[in-house]
């Protein structure tokens, strides 16, 4: 049998939306400016899958001045804990210096522990008599919520104070400071807060491949890009992995073709449609989903290289609100004159 060759490249339609800046998101952020002088920290969710794609500008240069933490969530995603990942850590942690970087598995106490353990540690050194508070902020779908839960249980041994949910945007507003770590009056030591935000996503992402690499991780709501377009993106990253093929070899042999492990993986979940027919764009969404869930093999879709950060800030065409708007609508106008001509 002639072996399996995987596409070299994926090329994204030119019709691919670019946004998913939404009024919570502009409103949230607005909110978050003014809060900033009673916050002594800033945690910063990024992705561990998407370390560089996840990370928003706006949230350096709007909550600019303040010490951060960067925390990579959804570590047990896109990590198997072998000697590869820890290498890529390091070298994320390096691309950060001189601030400080962690990352976590919401469900791991040992990386609960360890985030918590930094936020005691501040609160050790801190003057503030009303207690430390921290903000915590990331794009959408990132796991602020989560974080923020298990920091709780962790720290205080409360049940969950904030709602979570596998699609962006369960939080729209910012909370009141929910607390992690109790007073403890005989170390001088006051209370620990977090405050959860909205996820904010960035104006405009003028690379369609990070736009497709958000989606996949959730950061999107699922109507905004076609399921079916999304899978074919997941198939093609399957396909770079060494055992790419053999993760989705029960629905399908080895295969560049979307449609055939779609219909493949319809069959054999019995989504079929009148007549029989596969339900492509619901397999699409359930393979969709049990890659997010970690059923589909874990893998970091950026590439982590020594000074990544510093070359993804470079080419970051860093758009202010105002330019990603005027940008949109050019697009827009843009597309609206094509449809013309061609209905012309
Ligand atoms: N496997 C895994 N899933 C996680 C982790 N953290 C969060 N999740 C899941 O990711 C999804 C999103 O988590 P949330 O905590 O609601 O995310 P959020 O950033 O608060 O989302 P917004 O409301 O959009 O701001 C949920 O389904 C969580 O269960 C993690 O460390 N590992």
């Amino acid at each position: 049998m002639a072996q399996f060759v995987p596409r070299s490249q994926f090329l994204p339609q030119l019709s691919l939306p670019r946004s998913y800046f939404l009024g919570h998101h502009a409103s949230g952020l607005s909110k978050m400016k003014t809060m900033l002088s009673s916050i002594d920290l800033i945690i910063e969710c990024r992705d561990y899958r998407v370390p560089l794609t996840s990370r928003n500008p706006l949230f350096e240069s709007s909550l600019a001045g303040k010490q951060r933490l960067v925390v990579y969530t959804k570590r047990d995603l896109g990590s198997k804990g072998k000697l590869a990942d820890r290498k890529r850590e390091a070298m994320i942690q390096r691309w950060h210096k001189p601030h400080d970087t962690l990352f976590c598995n919401h469900k791991s106490k040992r990386d609960v522990k360890t985030v918590l353990t930094y936020a005691k540690d501040l609160a050790e050194h801190s003057q503030n008599l009303l207690g430390t508070r921290i903000l915590v902020v990331g794009m959408p779908n990132v796991g602020k919520s989560s974080l923020l839960n298990a920091l709780r249980m962790e720290g205080v041994h409360k049940a969950k104070a904030a709602s979570t949910g596998a699609q962006p945007g369960i939080t729209r507003k910012i909370a009141s400071g929910v607390k992690i770590v109790e007073k403890d009056a005989e170390k001088g030591l006051e209370g620990v807060y977090l405050v959860d935000t909205p996820g904010v996503f960035i104006p405009y992402v003028p690379d369609a491949y990070a736009m497709l690499k958000l989606a996949l991780v959730g950061s999107v709501k699922d109507t905004i890009i076609a399921p079916t377009t999304l899978c074919d993106y997941l198939l093609y990253r399957l396909n770079l992995e060494r055992d790419g093929p053999a993760l989705y070899r029960d629905y399908c042999h080895p295969t560049n073709d979307i449609m055939e492990l779609l219909e493949g993986t319809s069959k054999r979940l019995g989504r079929l449609k009148k007549g029989g027919i596969p339900d492509v764009e619901a397999a699409a969404l359930w393979l969709i989903q049990k890659w997010r869930q970690g059923n589909l093999g874990h893998f970091v879709l950026d590439e982590v290289e020594e000074g990544g950060l510093e070359k993804h800030v470079n080419e970051d065409c860093g758009l202010s609100v105002n330019q990603a708007r005027k940008l949109r609508k050019q697009e827009r106008s843009m597309k609206a004159k094509a449809g013309h001509v061609a209905v012309v």
